[in-house]
């Protein structure tokens, strides 16, 4: 372990690390910190959660000049929420050297961030579309730009983006300093990459796998049409803290958040067709736990750090490999660990299996579970909160009522029906999800093509409708009869 003053990090930058509570640097930091301190140019990958953004903002913020009031450093990240979260931790970084980072990213009125923009910020976190049309405008001056990053480098540099961050670059003096990031580096990206920077040092963090080994990973091979009384059972088994549901489309996420709704379960959706407002609440709810379920498309995949979510569930499998790299990493984030759960059905067997190959990393088998598994889970939930209050002792004021109950009827009567009382039922309302045709290997591997297809999951950009929402779709209903009462 290293620790940051090792790395020649400034004495106001320590003491904002030490407010964040970080006491050691992560091998992404230890590694990279130094070489974009010398001025080389930087590809980093490590894997999820091991503190990329701190490995390229402390070196960011030891850069800029305080005292200048124009942009000087502009980091691109590929979703609204990542460019907040970059910036906000730039900001706790950026504490006592007095820097400002400004996120400006789409759905937000354009005077708002021209105001802010006039502030002078010294780091602006971007969105590409808005960014280009600040550039368009002439309302942000990005010609004092020394350093460039790109966080989740190899989707900026994917065929949705690749023409966007070419043209900012553009923008940038050629004699910048280059940083990218990202937890997953597929060849023929790094390849691009390294045409766009300068003899780039590259650091890759040594893993057996590509994921992390703290994450345990399960897939269920399960029909489409069980997939959501499954995904029900699941969760009551669970009881997660935190949980978030990538489905693949928008349709399929509003879907399973209206069931999951009908059904009793704090869950609300997000997804790139939703105003910023709303994306913010429901991201808001979900991290302060007025939601535990957050359902999701890839616009949630890729660096969102929220605490506390110890569940991923593919309810349906990702196309990319990288994809399903970036999804299960919104758990075991900074050491905690979290469980991964992929539903695949049986014709998707081959895409579990390249996905297993890329990564390196195996997924146990798991049978699913059943409406009596996901009861008994419940009931569990509810013993152990009992136990806990009986452990406490402090029950004497119940003493009396307790023995009237108990002259009245028999023991396993009374605990049952308090059991009952406590134990949060799944409601049975019926819920219908449409079916989306399974993935296959072949598709999913055909080259560019595959790579244009994750244009589609991104938030806040013209998205097609791609091909599992085409007209190729079957409508299969679904209702379970086997869990409504008699
Ligand atoms: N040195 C450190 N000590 C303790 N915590 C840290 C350290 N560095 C980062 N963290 C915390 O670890 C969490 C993950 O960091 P971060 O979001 O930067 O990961 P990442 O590598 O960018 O992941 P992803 O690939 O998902 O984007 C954050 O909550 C961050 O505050
Ligand atoms: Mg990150």
């Amino acid at each position: 372990m290293t620790n940051f003053n090792e790395l020649g990090v400034s004495n106001q930058i320590l003491k904002a690390l030490n407010k964040m509570g970080f006491e050691e640097a992560t091998p992404i930091q230890a590694q990279t910190i130094p070489l974009a301190l010398e001025g080389h140019d930087v590809i980093g990958q490590a894997q999820t959660g091991t503190g990329k953004t701190a490995a390229f903002g402390i070196p960011t913020i030891e850069k800029v000049d305080a005292k200048l009031r124009k942009v000087q450093a502009l980091a691109i990240a590929p979703t609204r929420e990542l460019a907040i979260q970059v910036a906000e931790e730039l900001n706790r970084l950026g504490k006592f050297k007095n820097i400002r980072a400004l996120a400006i990213f789409g759905g937000q009125h354009m005077d708002r961030q021209i105001r802010a923009l006039k502030d002078g910020p010294q780091i602006v976190v971007a969105t590409p579309g808005r960014l280009m049309d600040h550039m368009r405008r002439r309302t942000i001056n990005i010609s004092n730009v020394q350093i460039a990053i790109l966080d989740e480098a190899d989707e900026m540099l994917n065929m949705g983006f690749i023409d966007d961050i070419r043209e900012i670059l553009k923008g940038i003096p050629e004699e910048r300093q280059t940083l990218l990031f990202s937890a997953t580096m597929p060849k023929e990206i790094r390849d691009i990459a390294t045409h766009l920077m300068r003899e780039p040092k590259e650091v890759k963090v040594k893993a057996k796998e590509m994921t992390v080994e703290n994450i345990d990973q399960y897939f269920i091979e399960i029909p489409e049409k069980h997939k959501f009384e499954t995904l029900n059972n699941h969760l009551d088994i669970n009881s997660p803290d935190l949980a978030i549901v990538f489905g693949r489309t928008k349709k399929r996420v509003d879907e399973i958040t209206e069931g999951l709704q009908a059904r009793g379960y704090r869950a609300e959706g997000i997804h790139g067709d939703l105003t910023q407002g709303k994306r913010m609440s429901v991201l808001n709810k979900f991290k302060s736990g007025r939601v535990d379920v957050l359902v999701a498309t890839d616009v949630a995949a890729r660096g969102l750090d929220i605490s506390g979510v110890t569940h991923v569930y593919n309810f349906d499998i990702p196309q990319d490999p990288e994809s399903y790299v970036h999804r299960i990493g919104r758990t075991g984030r900074a050491g905690r660990t979290g469980e991964a759960i992929s539903f695949i059905t049986p014709r998707e067997m081959a895409q579990l299996h390249l996905i297993e190959k890329i990564t390196k990393s195996k997924m146990k088998r798991l049978m699913p579970p059943t409406y009596k598994d996901a009861q008994r889970g419940k009931q569990q939930v509810t013993i152990d909160k009992l136990v806990k209050t009986i452990e406490k002792q402090d029950l004497k004021d119940y003493h009396e009522a307790a023995n009237q109950l108990l002259q009245d009827h028999d023991s396993i009567t009374v605990i049952s029906a308090a059991l009952k009382m406590l134990t949060k039922e799944r409601r049975d309302t019926p819920v219908s999800i449409s079916s989306v045709a399974p993935i296959s290997v072949k598709k999913a591997q055909g080259g560019d093509k595959r790579r244009s297809n994750n244009k589609r999951y991104y938030g806040g950009r013209n998205q097609q409708g791609g091909r599992s929402q085409g007209g190729r779709n079957r409508k299969g209903k679904f209702q379970n009869s086997r869990n409504r009462k008699g």
